[in-house]
């Protein structure tokens, strides 16, 4: 793992173009927030806007939430890696060995990312559960995957700021907590299922936020970073 201080707030470039992404770029500024690419993003894109945005000095969460064999998935984030991106994400469903090989992989390159891995995401509630076969609950559920992943030796895990204190409590401080999910208060939820507001992530203990939506549909992108910052800031 690397030792750099990485930001609070990555922002969830959900975008059709890397053109419109840059639109928004443009408007960031690299010491406040970090960018998130996805799947949308980076299919359409490419990796070579991804070396552009490191370039440009942002710290990048690259989600692709990778989710297949052990090797498979070890060679994938060994070339996330080599873009130079800060964090990158494994399903932790994928299991044990699929976790520790990827693991394994990453370090013995000379830039190494946070490894983190998703637990359950953010747009499911225990009914969704439920119907793909899980009995527990979201929160047991994300509990479960996270102690896996602890032990498996990764960084961290995605999972939604409803279940950081648990997590703080049970896995320590050190192990790190992405959290997508996040709504400023009055702003909608769209398909998010277990959501929080920016402050009471912050409280719950989170590492980092993800915020997607809030920030890129805002009349005013520069303006929303502000507004949660600031409100995080008192
Ligand atoms: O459990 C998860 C894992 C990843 N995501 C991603 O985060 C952003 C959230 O965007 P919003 O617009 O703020 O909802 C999005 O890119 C997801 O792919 C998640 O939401 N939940």
């Amino acid at each position: 793992m690397n030792n750099k201080s990485l930001p609070l707030i990555y922002v969830a470039l959900d975008f059709e173009t890397a053109e419109e992404a840059q639109q928004l770029i443009t408007q960031l500024d690299a010491t406040q927030v970090g960018l998130k690419v996805g799947k949308e993003l980076f299919t359409a894109a490419g990796s070579e806007w991804v070396r552009r945005w490191v370039e440009q000095g942002f710290s990048i969460f690259l989600d692709l939430k990778f989710h297949d064999i052990p090797n498979t998935v070890a060679k994938a984030v060994v070339q996330a890696a080599r873009l130079g991106v800060d964090v990158v994400n494994v399903h932790a469903s994928g299991g044990r060995n699929m976790m520790e090989t990827a693991k394994a992989a990453l370090v013995k390159e000379p830039h190494q990312p946070l490894l983190i891995a998703v637990t359950v995401l953010t747009s499911m509630s225990d009914d969704d559960l439920l119907e793909i076969g899980v009995q527990r609950s979201a929160q047991e559920q994300v509990k479960a995957l996270a102690e896996l992943t602890q032990s498996a030796g990764l960084d961290g895990v995605v999972c939604s700021a409803q279940e950081a204190t648990l997590l703080k409590s049970a896995l320590g401080a050190s192990f790190k907590l992405m959290t997508p999910g996040i709504r400023p208060a009055g702003s909608q939820q769209d398909d998010q299922k277990r959501v929080m507001t920016p402050e009471q992530a912050q409280r719950a203990g989170v590492d980092y936020m993800v915020i997607g939506r809030p920030i890129t549909k805002a009349a005013d992108p520069a303006q929303a970073v502000s507004d949660i910052l600031a409100s995080l800031a008192s």
